[in-house]
């Protein structure tokens, strides 16, 4: 056989990653957009419409201004097919020079990345900087090229992946809809689900992460047919999701999943391991075919398929105003869950790491850097600012993270309201029943639009954090809506409940 080997340059897998990290940062693959839009326009419940509204034209202005979709630009996964035929010509490894594309990506002076990636997970979990190393798959394969699938997973949804071992007689689609309907909305949906069923408890986990980087195309699907078992499971699982009515944000609606991908292999005759993994609105990845001519050329997308919308007409609609400034008790018992607020004034900034950081202050009796009181916090890590702007996309982290510490800090300082993301559990909510003081959260995957109505940053304390230090914004109209009010009414309980009920009365 006359084999030709094709060789790929080093420096072309290190240019084409970190172009293809850059391009997924600002620019949303086209199909999920169309059945985003598509959502958008057939949804019926007002609160998963306006977040919607948000996804989508923060999606545009980040593809125009060319800066992150979401605060949260992700941890990098690639799986690289490695045709037989393919000599890399280069001293280093594959992963580093995946690696090298991870760092140039990140620190691109026109647009920087957040680093988001800790070293040591069981201790220091200090960060990298350049968000390194990236989880990298090889598969070898027949042929001449080099295939690569990169994409940015956001930390919202990797952790509200799922595992299990079914009895093989058990129902996946039963196990699916269970679990999902667990899930809260940290994942922030509407995206996709993907599951893995057969292989081995890695084999199940790693098919689930490849699958959500395939083509949407869940309308082909209902209109062709399904062609078999796993089609049918895709359908029969994209009915029962959509109908747990949990919808946008987790606010109630009628769109949860954009699609459902489902993929098997065999497995051992007493098993039947099952992956499931959500993938966010930030829905980031892109595929590219290097044969040894060059770096890959990324064409961008076509922004007519991107919808323009007018949000700040549908947000300015019955909104209350509110000026932190002047914040007081009496006021914020007032605000009602599912009340759309636009906040302006100065609010401080404090996540995961702060929160540990105060709780850690406090437990030894020592004072806070900061004086909470009569201050509102929201929960986020900014990507760094560029140019004229006061911060980069600044979008909300799960709130449900910072439960384990939220009875502890309101106790102790006198905080006036809290802002983030999805849910609260149980004691979290009776922490703000017992302390008045209401959670709100803002729309994740609206960054870079979010970002918009922030005024003035500074750091005022943990600057060694990073993104994760106490920073103080100054904001004006930031749209937020009251999510657990002073009485404990909770939209994310009641929002998905209502919808559910009026799904299945239809
Ligand atoms: O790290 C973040 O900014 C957010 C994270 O993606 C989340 O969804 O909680």
């Amino acid at each position: 056989m006359n084999r030709q080997d094709t060789i790929v340059a080093g420096a072309d897998i290190v240019k084409s990653v970190a172009e293809a990290l850059q391009y997924i940062s600002y620019y949303h693959p086209p199909d999920y957009i169309r059945y985003l839009s598509a959502a958008y326009e057939r949804e019926e419940s007002p609160a998963a419409k306006n977040a919607m509204a948000q996804i989508l034209a923060n999606s545009r202005m980040a593809a125009f201004g060319r800066r992150p979709i979401c605060q949260d630009t992700g941890l990098v996964v690639v799986f690289a097919k490695v045709g037989m035929s393919v000599r890399i010509d280069s001293p280093y490894s594959l992963a580093d020079l995946i690696n090298e594309g991870v760092r140039r990506a990140y620190l691109d002076p026109d647009n920087p990345l957040r680093a988001s990636v800790v070293i040591d997970p069981l201790s220091t979990r200090r960060n990298t900087q350049d968000n390194t190393p990236a989880v990298v798959h090889v598969d070898l394969i027949p042929g001449n090229e080099l295939t690569f699938i990169v994409a940015a997973k956001g930390g919202g949804s990797e952790n509200k992946a799922r595992f299990t071992q079914l009895n093989p007689s058990a129902s996946v689609s039963d196990w699916v809809v269970d679990t999902v309907s667990t899930l809260g909305s940290g994942w922030c949906p509407p995206g996709l689900i993907a599951v893995g069923v057969g292989g081995s408890a890695e084999k199940a986990m790693l098919m689930a992460k490849e699958v959500l980087n395939e083509p949407i195309d869940m309308f082909d699907l209902l209109s062709r047919g399904p062609s078999g078992p796993g089609e049918e499971l895709r359908i029969e699982l994209y009915q029962r999701i959509n109908a747990l009515g949990i919808g946008a944000q987790g606010l109630g609606g009628l769109t949860t999943v954009v699609d459902v991908k489902v993929v098997t292999f065999p497995t051992h005759v007493a098993s039947k391991p099952i992956a499931l993994i959500p993938q966010c609105a930030a829905n980031r990845h892109i595929k590219f075919s290097l044969d040894g001519s060059g770096p890959a050329v990324l064409t961008p997308p076509d922004m007519s398929d991107w919808p323009e919308i007018d949000v700040d007409r549908t947000l300015l609609i019955g909104a209350r105003r509110v000026n932190l400034n002047t914040l007081t008790r009496v006021e914020t018992a007032k605000w009602r869950a599912g009340e759309i607020l636009l906040l302006s004034g100065k609010m401080l900034t404090g996540r995961d790491a702060a929160h540990k950081r105060m709780a850690d202050l406090m437990e030894a009796g020592m004072p806070l850097p900061v004086d909470l009181k009569g201050r509102v916090i929201y929960y986020v890590g900014p990507v760094p600012a560029v140019r004229d702007e006061i911060v980069g996309p600044a979008g909300p982290t799960t709130s449900t993270r910072m439960d384990v510490f939220t009875r502890k800090v309101l106790q102790a300082t006198g905080l006036y309201a809290m802002v983030g993301k999805a849910e609260r559990g149980p004691a979290a909510i009776d922490a703000i029943v017992e302390h008045r003081t209401p959670y709100m959260i803002a729309v994740g995957g609206a960054a870079y639009l979010i970002s918009k109505s922030i005024k003035s940053a500074r750091v005022l304390a943990f600057e060694d954090l990073g993104m994760e230090a106490i920073h103080e914004f100054e904001v004006q109209d930031m749209p937020v809506t009251v999510a657990v009010d002073v009485d404990g009414n909770s939209i994310h309980r009641d929002g998905p409940a209502e919808w559910r009920h009026r799904i299945a009365t239809r």
